[in-house]
């Protein structure tokens, strides 16, 4: 419940606005003593890293260490203690969100992130990296899913954001399979709440001749432009990016995109939640080189192929409900290896370091000829 606003009977306009001035103060002095701490949290960081080295290169051990600066799990720790402990009248989410944008500032001084996402500039991509990271990291656009993948593997990224799974439209096969051969991990989640607008370049609108949006955009507001515009032309192009840039170069084409891609390309809205779901929300994963560290709220993925013989599939969810583990997903792709041969990607609460976790997994393992961990990693905290 919203708290009841305080008397201001007696209170003048500048009274309130020098005791805002006042707090301003103290808020920025107290958010450089934070990000001072942070440039010495990198320090120590550095100097533990090296110790490590040091220590590794006298011993035979082979397990690369890597210098680490963003901490997926202790970020989620944070943002859940600001939530918990807020008291109003500001909401849980709009004070997670003011400490979101502050560890982002705080680690771009510890070290710039550059994070690869499927572009171009203004898809739903971008918005769910910058909504993950906060806007201090650098975002760099990639033309397909692939591209993403590859950036992080050859470390010219440090991470990469992907979409996965669409509350209207299922899953992103394409994603999933980049996961088949790829050794990255999954560090984090982030959803995102996807609201399409139908855009014109500015003062357009007249003469409307074809609507470009991606795919899942134009799954996800069919029954809308089948009412609206059951005469123009549907064009499916590769991002609801590019349907934004292409609109702001031809009055003849809308497109279908969010708010990012309308600012970022001085688009008009002749609609907007033009979608058919009223809460189409659309999850994207957070890909890394390194395992992420147990946060007390995760989940894990992985990609398995069962033997082929009767009640496999049973057998792969039966430890999970002798272990009252839940289950948050479940998706089944091809092998690609041959036909009729198919792998599952099954997602459930909890790390890979909890023992409970670690018995379903190995018991998992004993009955598939393919198994892959893809990460533990904290749930979703915005
Ligand atoms: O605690 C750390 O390891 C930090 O680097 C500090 C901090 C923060 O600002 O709170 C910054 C970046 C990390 O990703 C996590 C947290």
């Amino acid at each position: 419940m919203p708290k009841e606003p305080p008397k201001t009977d007696s209170v003048s306009l500048d009274d309130l606005r020098q005791q805002i001035d006042s707090i301003d103060t103290q808020i920025h002095s107290l958010l450089n003593q934070r990000a001072s701490c942070a440039q010495q949290v990198a320090v120590v960081k550095q100097r533990e890293f090296e110790q490590a080295q040091k220590f590794e290169s006298g011993s035979d051990s082979s397990s690369a260490q890597q210098l680490l600066f963003y901490r997926p799990e202790r970020e989620a720790q944070v943002l859940e203690r600001v939530k918990k402990a807020n008291n109003g009248p500001l909401a849980d989410d709009t004070v997670a969100y003011i400490f979101r944008e502050i560890m982002s500032a705080c680690l771009a001084l510890e070290k710039p992130m550059e994070v690869a996402y499927l572009g171009p500039e203004g898809t739903f991509t971008q918005a769910a990296a910058l909504k993950h990271f906060g806007a201090s990291v650098i975002s760099v656009p990639q033309a397909t899913i692939d591209a993403v993948f590859a950036q992080v593997e050859s470390g010219q990224c440090n991470y990469g954001v992907v979409p996965v799974e669409n509350s209207t439209e299922g899953m992103v096969s394409h994603t999933l399979d980049a996961f088949m051969n790829s050794r990255l991990k999954i560090c984090g989640e982030a959803e995102l709440r996807v609201r399409l607008n139908l855009l014109v370049a500015q003062g357009g609108g007249e003469g409307v001749k074809r609507i470009c949006a991606h795919q899942q955009a134009l799954a996800q507001s069919r029954r809308w432009l089948d009412a609206n515009f059951p005469k123009i032309e549907r064009v499916a192009v590769s991002s609801n990016g590019e349907a934004a840039r292409m609109a702001s170069q031809d009055p003849a084409t809308a497109a279908i995109a969010g708010d990012l891609a309308a600012n970022q390309y001085g688009l008009s809205k002749l609609a907007s939640d033009i979608e058919d779901q009223p809460d189409n929300t659309t999850r994207f994963l957070v890909i890394g080189r390194e395992d992420v560290a147990a946060s007390g709220r995760d989940k894990t993925s992985i990609v398995v192929s069962a033997h082929n013989r009767p009640g496999a599939l049973f057998h792969l969810l039966e430890p999970f409900e002798q272990a009252n583990v839940m289950l948050t997903r479940i998706d089944t792709r091809p092998s690609r290896t041959e036909p009729w041969n198919y792998v599952f990607f099954m997602e459930f609460e909890g790390h890979q370091q909890d023992p409970k976790v670690a018995e379903i997994l190995q018991q998992i393992e004993q009955q598939c000829v393919m198994f892959k961990i893809l990460g533990s990693y904290p749930k979703a905290a915005l």
